[in-house]
């Protein structure tokens, strides 16, 4: 049986890296007695090509349609390697970030046109979508604060808080859009509290996968 295909998504210091490790490890204890894996991946990223390729993303400038094209092409290349072949053996797949992000930062953030973006999700991958998209949502001043106190900003979260609000709007946009796939996460809740609806989430998909 095809595994299933989990994404994380949300503004820059919105928590979801924090979850993925939680949400794999408790998926791997449920998935152990079937015998199959939980893969962890990232997007840009993913492949050897996808980590050369988000260094660059992550650091240098370059015109709007240039990112979303090369956000694309390391998805194209993630898919091939990665996520397909994973979902084939009836593994289950965590990527943190896939399409909405594209959606969310060049279509919301940079105002990209979202037609532009829907032929390359067309192109890039007609059959493919995720069984689940955890959005991990808090208002920007939370997400600024966090990232703060944390680590040397990149490109992305350099940007001006009208980024980050348009960004933020399109994924809550999204979310309406695709209310079977997206589970909204209120992530101004603490660590455990939020850990705990994650896994009764996780737990009704275990079940209808059965
Ligand atoms: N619910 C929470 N309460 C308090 N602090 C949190 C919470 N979730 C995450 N943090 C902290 O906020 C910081 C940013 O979290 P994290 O790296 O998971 O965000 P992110 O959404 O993955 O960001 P990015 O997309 O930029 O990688 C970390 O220091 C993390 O410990
Ligand atoms: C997939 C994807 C990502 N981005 C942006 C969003 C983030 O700012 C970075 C990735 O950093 P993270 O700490 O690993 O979340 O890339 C984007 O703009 N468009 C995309 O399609």
């Amino acid at each position: 049986m095809r595994g299933k295909f989990i994404s994380f998504e949300g503004i820059d210091g919105a928590g979801k890296s924090t979850h993925i490790r939680y949400v794999a490890d408790y998926l791997q204890q449920r998935l152990k007695a079937q015998k199959h894996q939980v893969i962890c991946s990232r997007e840009p990223g993913g492949t050897p090509l996808g980590e050369q390729l988000r260094e660059v993303l992550l650091k240098q400038s370059m015109h709007l349609e240039t990112e979303a094209l090369l956000m694309f092409a390391v998805r194209r290349e993630h898919i091939a390697q990665v996520i397909q072949p994973a979902l084939e053996r009836g593994d289950w797949m965590i990527s943190d970030r896939f399409t909405d992000a594209s959606f969310a930062y060049q279509g919301g953030g940079r105002h990209l046109s979202l037609e532009k973006l829907n032929q390359l999700e067309q192109w890039v991958h007609p059959d493919l979508q995720p069984d689940i998209t955890f959005l991990f949502d808090v208002p920007l001043e939370v997400a600024r604060a966090r990232l703060d106190a944390t680590r040397e900003l990149d490109k992305f979260e350099q940007e001006k808080a009208q980024f980050f609000a348009d960004t933020r709007n399109e994924y809550l946009r999204r979310a309406a859009q695709f209310p079977q796939r997206f589970r909204i996460i209120d992530s101004t809740r603490s660590i455990p509290e939020i850990q705990q609806e994650l896994a009764a989430i996780v737990d009704q998909l275990l079940q209808q996968a059965e």
